[in-house]
């Protein structure tokens, strides 16, 4: 059996992307999925997406890990999925679409994709890190000299060591100058850094404000994979009107078979 796919990248993170409308993808197939995204032995992605056709929606958003697992929120992954839907003659300039962790409105003009996130009302500060959930639970840190950091060592030791079997994204940041920092993640799901994380950057963005590393409401993040741009209101601690924008595109189509 042949499987169509598209390829998309946001800032770096990347997908095998699935129009599954007529819905004949194998969903409980974790090693088809984990295979799928195998660099080696399939197409190769961080993750596999899957546009569904939602009652009350413009349409759904389903996530995989590279390791097949079904998982939380992917913010670039979102980006892409909205790119997706335009290029598919879903919506035009506007979408409005149901994922893991909720509604998610969404505007895309040419290949940049801005995505509303889920507000965050739960920010747990600790001496040397901050932990939240942007719709992915992540894990903060800043570190010196970021550029020469093993982030897979590190990140790997975190999400298995303080955060054992549901494990959590590891993010570690550098101040760059005023609202603006560089950051490397890792990925949990991918077991390894990713070039860009973007549930990832939004924490990060909204740990350094309420720790108050930053001081505007519109911060940039610089990873190996790209910037990205999040932007929130913030009132009491509570942080909505969370977005995240950056360019998300599309890299090639293709068939692949499965047995
Ligand atoms: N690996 C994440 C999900 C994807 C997050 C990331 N790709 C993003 O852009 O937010 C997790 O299991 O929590």
């Amino acid at each position: 059996m042949h499987l169509d796919f598209y390829k998309y990248q946001g800032t770096g993170n990347d997908f095998v992307m699935i129009d599954n409308r007529h819905r004949e993808f194998p969903k409980n197939d974790t090693k088809l999925v984990a295979r799928l995204c195998d660099r080696k032995f399939g197409i190769g992605a961080d993750g596999l997406i899957l546009l569904e056709n939602d009652a009350d929606a413009d349409f759904r958003m389903v996530y995989y890990n590279a390791d097949g697992n079904e998982s939380s929120m992917c913010g670039n992954g979102g980006r892409c999925i909205v790119a997706f839907a335009r290029f598919l003659g879903i919506v035009e300039e506007k979408a409005r679409f149901l994922a893991v962790d909720g509604i998610h409105h969404a505007t895309v003009q040419e290949d940049r994709v801005c995505l509303q996130m889920t507000d965050v009302d739960r920010i747990e500060i600790f001496d040397n890190y901050v932990f939240l959930n942007t719709g992915s639970p992540h894990h903060v840190q800043e570190i010196k000299d970021i550029d020469h950091f093993d982030v897979k060592a590190g990140g790997e030791k975190l999400r298995y060591g303080k955060y054992g079997r549901n494990g959590s994204n590891i993010n570690f940041v550098s101040p760059v100058k005023d609202n603006e920092f560089k950051v490397r993640t890792y990925e949990r799901g991918v077991e390894d850094e990713t070039l860009s994380c973007g549930t990832g950057v939004t924490a990060v963005a909204i740990a350094m404000h309420r720790t108050g590393k930053a001081t505007g409401n519109l911060i940039m993040l610089d990873t190996p994979g790209g910037k990205l741009r999040v932007s929130f209101e913030e009132k009491n601690g509570k942080y909505e009107k969370v977005f995240l924008e950056g360019p998300a595109t599309r890299v090639f189509q293709g068939k692949i078979n499965v047995l």
